[in-house]
């Protein structure tokens, strides 16, 4: 294959930046076109940026194109069942990959065994029960105490929701958070992260029995397994509970960051295209007749599926793809591919291509909508969706976590443009504070550097149902965090905070942290820590007292 030479050895490494090493790899495919080679520390990789040609490989020949690639510091990654996804670096340069994201990375029966119970625990719950809307509400409430603390309210969304999918309660959420961005430093702390995410599957699996015990176990993806006469198809054979806690437990790591990359995206789309904010919120005044989105809508919402697959598109999630591993010699095109060769859909380059996205670099989610774009499909009750969408992969190894993704994006989008109006910030001379375009983080899962802005409850009314959505939405592990919210207001009604605190409530001069020392959400340096002591600590005064009393009061 063609491709940029190297220096023996280390190859390109010198070239590629630590810092969004996707546009490099996408500059590279315009001189060496759709699919190149780079070589380096002795491994081929393959980087392939059309998805016509990932289809014809990754889909076609899916059955030499579907294994990971061996990670050499983690030897057992590929044949150790009882531990599915374990990776590394990759044996090429600095990515700091999510490593365990590279699920099922084991034998293939083990591997078949395994995929097909994570895909009929889907299937059985499809309806993902109240769950993703219960959370959206109780994010709602909690994002309009304090817009400039949205990356910590947005992940508290998505790991609530999937620890409430796959184990049936939101209670190990904070822990799930902790041990997936633990993954990223695995050479640092390997051995401790893994301990903690065994006692984490394992303090699951026994709740659930102990729920199921006691009679007030909730459905989830264990409760499934466990009672398996619901699994469509029945309990796959020979597959005991400890495999299938790390299936799950796989889920719950897979899905509990990855979804909040499109939903910070969000905000910054709209930031930047105040337009499509005013579309997508006429759209949802109109048909929802002034309610938040529900799910059961969304036959009538082509523009809010638009918007969350434009959001995808414009600002890919996982920029460089999952790596596959390529088992036998192949020829492609008349290119000998070597076996063993690491094979990766560049899904950032896939979203560059000027042919099927014309005006690439714009959102634009009329794309979607308007039968004058290549990507337009009918009918618009059903289309624009994010089944078989590059974004997710291909062939054997396609994401197993969609029908989550589209339901978690669509009610965290459509709930923040019903409730809010996202707007740049103003200084004091009336400048508007400027926002970022592109810069990411360079994990695995891209997510967009902290920016600022304001975010204004539409209306009184919106204020007040936000508050009754986070009643319905919060659980009895919320008495704490709403212990501190109740403070909080109190501090505003009763001790009289005057101007700045209703400044605050509608985010206003809220300050937003450099990422690299922020504890708000978690980010590259690794496990975060419960914040809400940081995000709620006002009104830790000598008044506590004061306001304690007029809690139980409220109460
Ligand atoms: C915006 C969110 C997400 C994106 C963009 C995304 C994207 C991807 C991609 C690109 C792959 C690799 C596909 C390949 O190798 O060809 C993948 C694999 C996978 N994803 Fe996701 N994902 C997301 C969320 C989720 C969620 C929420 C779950 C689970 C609840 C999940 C479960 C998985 C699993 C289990 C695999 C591994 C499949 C295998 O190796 O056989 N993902 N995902």
């Amino acid at each position: 294959l063609p491709g940029p030479k190297g220096y023996p050895i280390v190859g390109r490494v010198h070239d590629v930046p630590t810092k969004a090493s996707w546009l490099k790899f996408y500059d590279w495919s315009k001189e060496y076109g759709p699919i190149y080679q780079t070589e380096m520390f002795g491994t081929v990789h393959v980087w392939i940026s059309s998805e016509r040609v990932a289809h014809d490989l990754l889909s076609r020949r899916a059955a030499i194109y579907s294994d990971r690639p061996q990670i050499p510091n983690l030897p057992d990654n590929r044949t150790k069942g009882e531990y599915l996804a374990l990776t590394g670096r990759n044996g090429m340069f600095s990515f700091q990959f999510l490593e365990e994201y590279y699920l099922l990375m084991m034998s293939t029966d083990t591997w078949k065994r395994q995929r097909k119970l994570a895909q009929q625990l889907m299937a059985a719950n499809a309806s993902l029960h109240d769950y993703p809307t219960k959370e959206r509400d109780r994010f709602l409430y909690l994002f309009s105490t304090d817009p400039s603390q949205y990356r910590e309210f947005i992940e508290q969304f998505t790991s609530r929701t999937v620890a409430r999918l796959t184990w049936g309660s939101p209670h190990s959420a904070e822990r799930l958070r902790v041990t997936t961005a633990g993954l990223l430093p695995l050479e640092a702390r390997g051995d401790a992260r893994h301990e903690m995410e065994a006692e984490l599957l394992k303090d699951n699996v026994k709740y659930a029995h102990d729920r199921i015990e006691d009679g007030t176990v909730q459905p989830s993806f264990i409760r499934t397994f466990i009672e398996s006469s619901d699994l469509p198809g029945g309990k796959p054979e020979c597959i005991e509970e400890t495999e299938a806690s790390y299936v799950i437990g796989q889920m719950a790591i897979a899905g509990a960051l990855t979804i909040g990359s499109p939903i910070q995206s969000f905000l910054l789309a709209m930031l930047h295209y105040p337009e499509w904010q005013k579309k997508l919120q006429d759209e949802i005044d109109s048909v929802c007749d002034g309610a938040c989105p529900q799910w059961e809508d969304r036959e009538k919402l082509p523009m809010l599926r638009a918007v969350v697959k434009e959001v995808i598109r414009w600002r890919p999630p996982v920029p460089t793809g999952i790596p596959h591993a390529i088992e036998k010699d192949d020829v492609y095109d008349g290119y000998f591919i070597p076996a063993g060769a690491t094979v990766h859909a560049l899904e950032w380059a896939m979203t560059r291509d000027e042919k099927t996205y014309p005006n690439a670099d714009a959102f634009n989610p009329a794309r979607w909508l308007e039968p004058e774009y290549p990507t337009y499909k009918e009918p618009l009750t059903v289309h624009p969706k994010l089944n078989g969408f590059s974004q997710f992969g291909f062939g054997r190894r396609t994401c197993q976590g969609i029908p989550l993704v589209e339901q978690d994006l669509y009610l965290a989008m459509g709930g923040l443009a019903w409730a809010f109006n996202i707007r740049k910030k103003r200084r004091g001379d009336g400048s508007e504070v400027p926002v970022h375009w592109n810069d990411y983080t360079p994990l695995l899962i891209a997510k967009p550097v902290l920016f600022e802005f304001d975010a204004v409850v539409r209306s009184e009314e919106k204020k007040g149902l936000l508050r009754r959505m986070w009643e319905s939405g919060k659980g009895d592990d919320d008495r704490e965090q709403e212990d501190k919210l109740l403070r909080q207001e109190l501090h505003r009604n009763m001790c009289g905070d005057g101007d700045d605190t209703e400044k605050k409530e509608i985010g206003v001069d809220s300050p937003v942290v450099d990422d690299a020392s922020s504890d708000r959400g978690s980010d590259t340096s690794g496990p975060t820590h419960s914040t809400t002591e940081s995000v709620f600590s006002l009104g830790q005064s000598d008044s506590d007292a004061c306001d304690m009393e007029h809690i139980s009061l409220l109460r």
